[in-house]
């Protein structure tokens, strides 16, 4: 906008476009009195996200200025619509005093509330981690800084492995992804609503470590072991400067950077943590996901715990092993413990420290932070005599900090309002002043009828009275007929029909102390609460560590919990190599069937380490499978098993290919999506990893689904990795003929009645029959469709039969020049042979691929000879 153009606008919209500039891509919620407004293109961008009208406020420039606007005390429902749309508000307050301002009052942007810095209650969901994530790369490296301002967990990592970028976004889930303007991102992630775009020089690392080491308050970043990173850096001071930009204000609740490293986390890449349905299911719910089984915890942190827990699995078997023993006293200990109630009143301490060093905190969160203080000496008896290293740790962790407790306890009301405004939040007794301001507020009535008695004897008129309205303030009342006897001190103040009101000088002083006295009750109120927000503050340090400990605590007590009520086993961690599962259950599913759940076994040893699994549609193959990487997952995080027993040697990543599902989205068909999954896991999987493949190349035609199956699958035996391989194509299962440490399993069923049960029970060898027909019959396939396929069927398989006794007796009279080697499905790889290529023509349509190989083969080996 030109300087002309802006100098015809009024001055009130000068004011506002000189603001406006400086936040181009945040909508501005502009205060007016009671309401906030926003104007030209953020009026139309609101009033669509919010469904509130779009409306006009006058002309400005010699144009009509589009405005919607929303009340000032309803801010916060409309403020949580945009922000989960992924906008970002800058809130613009009146600073001024209307009444003496000249022209426009003076306005200031407070605060950016953004869909990463959240920290008011009513904005988060009290049991999800809310982060502001930010990624840089620096030439083959990888940095990632994450913050959850909210809790002031501020974290950061580095990684060489580009497909990591994906896993470590899809694990975080940030609300707000902070890049440079460069950066290429994975698929999906460049149209995030809550992608924000920073110039290049934000992301400079030098200035990042200074930025960091003045926050930390520190000489370098060796304490924290991050002084060698790069990127990470230079993410996390992107991330520093944006979140204090929002919060316009220090953060004294970071203080501490923490490192998480690739070779400490048992890995999972976005696509296994989707079909695992950890705490997202298939659908986007939260039902009938791990999570949800497995989260009774008593409070909102300790929750948010249990869930990083459950996305960031460990591989130190020793840490794993405190938190197994810390689960197995609480087991034990069970009914001699009761820490579910303290815990449940100690509730969310993390996200209110984080209020208090903001100083956003409400009247409530000190309150509940004096519930929390006051509730913690029981819990620390009751942890007293408890053995376990980690439990011990953490009980020595727990500060009850009893001045603080008292001081809060004496300070505040029992049940304080939301919001300081109105006052009536420090109890009395607790400040002298305090109390005798509002002594003389609610003594007013004992000195009026006071007053009132003494003038009416002092003067003898029976019709005196005292009183008191809002526009003439105090007032002695004397009626028309005696009002001209009215003493010479009194003054007219008002002249009504039958009466006359006057003021005295003693009421005068009485009103002005008295109307004082509540506006200086308030300010003192405020200031007091202030300091009460100090004191805390300087406690801010062992106050965090509390709350860490206690949210640890929280899901010990919760795992042992589940353990017990859920009949889980805690695994035996050993750094042999091998996976062995007796009578295990899938932790959901067991949850909702009807009928009893099938537990089932796995044994995987360095003889055998790839299970074919086959049996029919329904019969349990996916289950299965998804049953052993949630047991491998929950004994990662250090918690029971749904098993009788388990042992489990060094797993590093779980990887699985489960599932057809299009991402459209991406313009990536089921099969791109299947095939792009398959090569990530074939290049990084290892000899420690446990892999998922149900039904590989079902999404093509079954030449090459089967092909492409069978390489995979040798290509996972080749590598060792514990595998998981359900197919449908039956020829896999001659692979445990060919290699040693391929096993056959199946999911058994039977007919009865031509009714289908399935048995849900893995038994070794390959499965005898698919009962593709009959899963269809149930499924509700019309029943002359299933007539027709079964006919079809028996044709199929009696031609299968006329070949192979064809070929065997054309074998058997034309003896062959050269020995054939066994057939192989990539044979025909590369170059075909002219011959092939011509014969291939006549092959009849109705064979299998597997015959029409073979008989392809047979031709290939004549025509050579
Ligand atoms: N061990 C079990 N005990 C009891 N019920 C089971 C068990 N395993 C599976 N089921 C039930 O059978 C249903 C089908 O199981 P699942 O999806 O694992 O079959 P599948 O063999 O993978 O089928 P498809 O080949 O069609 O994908 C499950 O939804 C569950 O209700």
């Amino acid at each position: 906008m030109s300087e002309e153009e802006y100098s015809n606008h009024t001055p009130m919209m000068r004011q506002y476009l000189k603001i406006k500039r400086e936040y181009p891509t945040t909508l501005v919620f502009y205060r007016m009195g009671d309401f906030y407004e926003l104007f030209f293109d953020d009026a139309k961008q609101a009033a669509r996200l919010l469904d509130i009208t779009l409306t006009q406020r006058g002309q400005s420039g010699g144009q009509p200025i589009p405005m919607a606007g929303i009340p000032y005390h309803a801010a916060e429902g409309y403020l949580a619509r945009l922000v989960r749309a992924g906008l970002s508000v800058a809130i613009c307050e009146q600073l001024g005093d209307p009444a003496t301002s000249k022209g426009p009052v003076e306005r200031q942007v407070v605060r950016i509330v953004t869909p990463g810095t959240l920290t008011d209650e009513a904005l988060l969901d009290e049991r999800r981690d809310n982060l502001l994530v930010a990624f840089y790369q620096q030439d083959t490296e990888y940095g990632f800084a994450s913050l959850d301002l909210a809790s002031g967990r501020f974290v950061v990592s580095e990684t060489r492995d580009a497909s990591q970028l994906e896993t470590t976004l899809a694990r975080l889930s940030p609300s707000e992804l902070l890049v440079d303007e460069m950066a290429s991102l994975p698929k999906g992630w460049s149209e995030f609503s809550g992608l924000r775009r920073l110039s290049p020089w934000q992301f400079d690392e030098e200035t990042a470590r200074r930025k960091l080491v003045e926050q930390f308050a520190v000489q370098d970043l060796r304490g924290f072991g991050c002084e060698h990173l790069h990127p990470a850096l230079a993410a996390a001071g992107a991330l520093l400067e944006y979140a204090k930009e929002t919060q316009k204000s220090a953060l004294p609740h970071l203080r501490s950077l923490v490192l998480e490293d690739e070779e400490d986390t048992l890995l999972m890449d976005a696509a296994s943590r989707r079909n695992l349905e950890l705490d997202t299911n298939l659908s986007g719910g939260s039902e009938h996901t791990l999570f949800q089984v497995l989260d009774a915890t008593a409070t909102p942190m300790g929750s948010r715990l249990l869930r990083r827990w459950l996305h960031r699995p460990l591989r130190d078997q020793a840490r794993l092993k405190e938190r197994q023993e810390a689960i197995q006293e609480l087991m034990n200990l069970a009914c001699d413990l009761e820490l579910g109630e303290p815990l449940k009143a100690i509730g969310d301490l993390e996200r209110i420290l984080s209020r208090v060093a903001l100083r956003s905190a409400r009247p409530r969160d000190l309150s509940r932070l004096r519930d929390a203080l006051l509730a913690l000496p029981d819990l620390k008896s009751q942890l007293a005599d408890l053995q376990a290293p980690l439990l011990v740790e953490l009980n020595a962790q727990l500060e009850p900090l009893p001045e603080l407790a008292e001081q809060l306890n004496k300070a505040l009301i029992e049940n304080p309002p939301v919001i300081i405004r109105d006052g009536g939040v420090i109890a009395t007794g607790y400040d002298e002043e305090l109390d005798e301001l509002r002594a003389l507020r609610e003594n007013a009535g004992g000195f009026l009828l006071d007053l009132e008695n003494r003038e009416k004897e002092r003067t003898g008129l029976s019709t005196l009275k005292v009183g008191y309205n809002r526009v003439h303030g105090y007032y002695i009342e004397i009626s028309r007929a005696q009002s001209d006897q009215a003493p010479v001190e009194y003054q007219r103040r008002q002249t009504l029909k039958n009466a006359e009101r006057f003021i005295t000088p003693e009421l005068k002083v009485f009103e002005d102390k008295a109307l004082s006295s509540q506006s200086r009750a308030l300010a003192r109120e405020k200031q007091l609460y202030e300091e009460l927000l100090d004191v805390l503050n300087e406690q801010l340090g062992s106050l965090q560590m509390t709350a860490a400990a206690l949210a640890q605590l929280d899901v010990l007590q919760n795992l042992a919990e589940r353990a017990t009520s859920l009949n889980w086993c805690l695994p035996q961690l050993t750094e042999e190599e091998g996976l062995s599962i007796k009578e295990g259950r899938h932790p959901v599913v067991e949850q909702v069937v009807t009928d009893p759940f099938v537990a089932n076994d796995l044994e995987f040893d360095p003889g055998s380490r790839m299970l074919v699994i086959t049996g029919p549609n329904m019969g349990g193959k996916s289950t299965y499978m998804r049953q052993i990487a949630l047991i491998t997952l929950l004994a990662y995080i250090g918690s029971a098993v749904p098993a009788r027993e388990a042992r489990l040697g060094p797993v590093d990543r779980i990887f699985t290919r489960i599932g057809a599902s299009d991402d459209l989205a991406s313009g990536r068909s089921t099969f791109m999506v299947e095939m792009t999954e398959t090569a990530n896991i074939l290049h990084n999987a290892t000899r420690q990893s446990l892999v998922l493949m149900d039904e590989v190349g079902r999404g093509t035609s079954t030449f090459d689904g089967l092909s492409l199956a069978w390489a995979c699958a040798e290509q996972l035996a080749d590598l060792g990795a514990w595998t998981l391989f359900a197919t449908h194509y039956f020829e896999l299962t001659t692979l445990a003929d060919e290699l040693e440490t391929v096993v056959n399993v199946h999911l058994s069923a039977s007919e009865y009645a031509e009714q289908l049960i399935f048995m849900h029970k893995v038994e070794p060898g390959p499965a005898s029959q698919s009962y593709g027909l009959q899963v269809a019959r149930l499924a509700g396939v019309p029943e002359p469709v299933i007539q027709r396929a079964r006919e079809r069927l028996t044709q199929l398989e009696k031609q299968e039969v006329q070949d192979r006794q064809a070929s065997a007796a054309y074998q058997q009279a034309q003896p062959l020049k050269e020995e054939p080697q066994p057939w192989q499905p990539d044979m025909f790889a590369g170059q075909p042979h002219p011959v092939v290529e011509e014969l291939s023509q006549l092959v009849p349509d109705d064979l299998t691929p597997r015959q029409a190989l073979e008989l392809l083969y047979q031709l290939q080996i004549k025509a050579k000879s």
